[in-house]
């Protein structure tokens, strides 16, 4: 459990600090006449705001009108990018898919899960995941293996579910206990199911220009979503992602260089962080450091991504702790245009984006179109 020491932004020393420089970063504003570009939610037939055409990968026609429409106006506060709304819309639309194909062909797509030992965020990722899945008619196939399993035998599961038809999705969930060899266990699965993108053909895939991967992970992924349906443009914007991990940092900073942005990586054993957070139009923070990136990271009207989770200690919540991002969301509103919160951000989106790279399995599989 990380510690309450420089975690909180919103204590008292640290408003004491961050009140004069935003104060300052509105005054600048205001002097230099920044009109701030804000992305409203709206309903769907809401007749007050120009819906957007939007790209989905998961969509029959493969274009769909979203929710999430573009507004000028002028706002103190950063507009809250509703990962948790979107996910639902997203569900929403794979659902229809899916009912689809079971109309069509009689097949729903499949998704297996291994999880391995007992860890309490692992068990409660792949309860939600179950959950998910039967929300939209995914069958979801669950393999609990103890702590003290050897690799050998999760290896035998993923083959099995490697050879079995009416799964399209095979997910490891990590971390995997200490005693197994992560590469071994991922390279097992087969790329046509490999959902997570965790695959090294799929990251060679994805990494290459010309070439397109199986599957794109699925956070990263949730990340470029959520941008898309908000309307924001990517390309020729400066992005910044923090953190380099096979899993989000990398890919991220891969699929925004695909959308055309200018892309720098930052790192633990980068000199000048804050400096260079700043050019940033786009920020997307996947270190694990709670309330690391503080306002002063952030240019005004920048877009901020947080796909940190982080449990800090929280003796009023009924769990004893609670979630929180890389950012310190309370400076970065009052300067960032748009922000996702954590919880109800970017968490949402992964969840929504297994599901719909298991429906893209299965299209494949079934030649369904
Ligand atoms: N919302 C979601 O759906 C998901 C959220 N997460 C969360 O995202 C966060 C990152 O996850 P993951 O990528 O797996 O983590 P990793 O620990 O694998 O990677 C963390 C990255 O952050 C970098 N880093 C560490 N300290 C600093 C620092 N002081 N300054 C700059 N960079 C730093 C590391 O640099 P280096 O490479 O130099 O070591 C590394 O590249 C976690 O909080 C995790 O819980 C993860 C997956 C999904
Ligand atoms: N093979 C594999 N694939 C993964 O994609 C994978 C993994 N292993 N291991 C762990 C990380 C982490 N991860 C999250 C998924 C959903 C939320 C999520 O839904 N979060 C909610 C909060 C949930 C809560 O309250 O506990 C939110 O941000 O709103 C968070 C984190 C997927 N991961």
């Amino acid at each position: 459990m990380a510690s309450m020491i420089f975690t909180d932004c919103s204590s008292s020393t640290t408003k004491a600090r961050l009140l004069p420089f935003s104060r300052i970063l509105l005054l600048r504003r205001r002097a230099a006449g920044v009109t701030l570009v804000r992305r409203l939610a709206t309903l769907p037939n809401s007749s007050s705001r120009r819906p957007l055409t939007l790209r989905s990968s998961h969509s029959q026609s493969a274009y769909v009108t979203g929710i999430f429409s573009l507004a000028t106006e002028k706002s103190a506060t950063a507009e809250v990018i509703d990962g948790k709304a979107v996910a639902k819309q997203i569900r929403d639309e794979i659902s229809a898919e899916v009912m689809r194909m079971k109309d069509a062909i009689g097949e729903v797509p499949g998704l297996a899960v291994i999880i391995v030992g007992n860890r309490k965020d692992s068990a409660t990722y792949v309860r939600n995941k179950r959950k998910a899945c039967e929300s939209v008619g995914i069958n979801s196939f669950e393999v609990p293996l103890p702590e003290d399993s050897t690799e050998e035998e999760v290896i035998k599961f993923i083959k099995e579910f490697n050879d079995d038809p009416s799964v399209h999705g095979i997910l490891v969930q990590l971390p995997l206990p200490s005693h197994m060899n992560e590469e071994n266990i991922l390279n097992a699965v087969s790329i046509e199911k490999d959902v997570d993108g965790f695959h090294p053909l799929n990251i060679g895939h994805l990494a290459m220009r010309g070439r397109e991967p199986m599957f794109v992970p699925c956070t990263p992924k949730g990340c470029i979503e959520l941008l898309h349906r908000y309307g924001i443009d990517i390309k020729g914007k400066r992005a910044v992602v923090i953190g380099r991990s096979n899993i989000v940092g990398t890919p991220a900073s891969q699929l925004l260089q695909r959308e055309d942005a200018t892309v720098t990586i930052v790192h633990s054993r980068t000199s000048n962080p804050e400096e260079i957070t700043r050019q940033a139009d786009i920020i997307i923070s996947a270190v694990g450091k709670p309330n690391m990136v503080r306002g002063s990271w952030i240019k005004p009207g920048a877009v901020v991504i947080d796909v940190g989770i982080n449990p800090v200690e929280d003796a009023k919540s009924p769990r004893g702790y609670r979630l929180v991002g890389d950012v310190c969301y309370d400076e970065a509103k009052n300067i960032a245009s748009a922000i996702t919160p954590v919880p109800g951000g970017v968490g949402p989106m992964t969840i929504a984006m297994l599901l719909s790279n298991t429906l893209i399995s299965a299209k494949r599989a079934y030649n369904f179109q």
